[in-house]
């Protein structure tokens, strides 16, 4: 089943038209990446999915449920971290985390249960310093916490990773990871390795329209070419293709790419003659950062 669903989702600021025909579905307990340059419109169709903009025309469901503008019924069913979570500075985690849960009408012993587990998934379990002290990559783990201590069925994250160091982001793309058992996370990034770590789904947002989306391997076999990888066992046998065959890349000592296939033929008979020593023969996987400018580029000229 989808958890969410955005059809033919269409909106304007005065004149300007900023999402067009925004169309896609996001399945239930996946991790799903929504990328796009700064502008593409990724944090107003977040807005519109929490009923906090009013589109101009579509349709956008939450567990089968319209989402209506001005209206939070569906919203029961969403968690929300956004790109700069803001905290009472002055409570621990737990405190926060329990003051949170109050507000949402839960007994005390649910609040000290989930408490509990929530600070164990994002590793802040007996964590007492206040919140002030904290850094970005806690506050962010700390937000994720708070977004899911209602347990929602759909985790809304804008940007999670941006302000991240190389550290806070591969905790926080792991909490993210591991969040899909009991929830479904739809996050924005334009870091595209991020979503290559973690995402099950892509949906890539270019000027406001969806121009690829699907799963990873999907998207992936897009690419037109994909150039192979060849690594030979001695260093001298790689400088010997490269000199008959000058449209090889160099890439290692070893190694050489081979971006048009078309000359493989004449390559894999001329390595058999000579009795090369072939350690791999690969198709290299198309990087997801290739692919988007591939398709930004092919937009702009079309
Ligand atoms: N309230 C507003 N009034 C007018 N234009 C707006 C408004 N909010 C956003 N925009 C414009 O809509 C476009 C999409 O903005 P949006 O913030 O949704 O993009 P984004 O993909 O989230 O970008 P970023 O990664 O920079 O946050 C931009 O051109 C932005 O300037």
């Amino acid at each position: 089943m989808d958890m969410l669903t955005l059809s033919n989702v269409e909106k304007h600021f005065g004149e300007k038209q900023v999402l067009r025909d925004v169309t896609f579905s996001v399945p239930e307990h996946t991790v799903f990446g929504f990328v796009g340059q700064n502008g593409a419109g990724k944090t107003t169709s977040m807005k519109i999915i929490l009923g906090l903009l009013c589109a101009d025309g579509g349709e956008i469901r939450i567990n089968g449920l319209p989402v209506r503008y001005g209206n939070t019924t569906t919203n029961r069913y969403v968690g929300y971290l956004p790109d700069v979570p803001e905290f009472y500075s002055y409570m621990t985690p737990g405190e926060y985390l329990g003051f949170c849960g109050k507000i949402a009408g839960m007994t005390e012993k649910e609040i000290k249960s989930r408490t509990e587990e929530m600070l164990c998934l994002v590793g802040l379990k007996g964590e007492k310093r206040r919140i002030k002290g904290f850094s970005r990559g806690m506050k962010q783990r700390l937000g994720v916490a708070q977004a899911l201590f209602g347990r929602p069925k759909l985790l809304i994250c804008d940007e999670p990773t941006s302000a991240l160091d190389p550290v806070g982001r591969r905790e926080l793309l792991h909490i993210l990871e591991s969040a899909k058992e009991e929830t479904t996370v739809l996050f924005s990034t334009h870091i595209l390795s991020d979503v290559e770590h973690i995402c099950d789904e892509i949906a890539f947002l270019h000027e406001g329209r969806i121009v690829l989306q699907g799963s990873l391997e999907e998207v992936r076999k897009r690419k037109k070419e994909a150039a192979m990888e060849i690594e030979t066992e001695r260093a001298q046998d790689a400088k010997a293709l490269r000199s008959v065959f000058p449209f090889l890349k160099g890439i290692g000592r070893n190694s050489l790419l081979l971006e048009d296939t078309k000359g493989m033929p004449d390559l894999l008979r001329f390595i058999a003659d000579k009795n090369m020593a072939i350690l791999r023969i690969e198709r290299q996987e198309a990087a997801l950062e290739d692919l988007f400018m591939e398709v930004v580029l092919n937009e702009s000229v079309s």
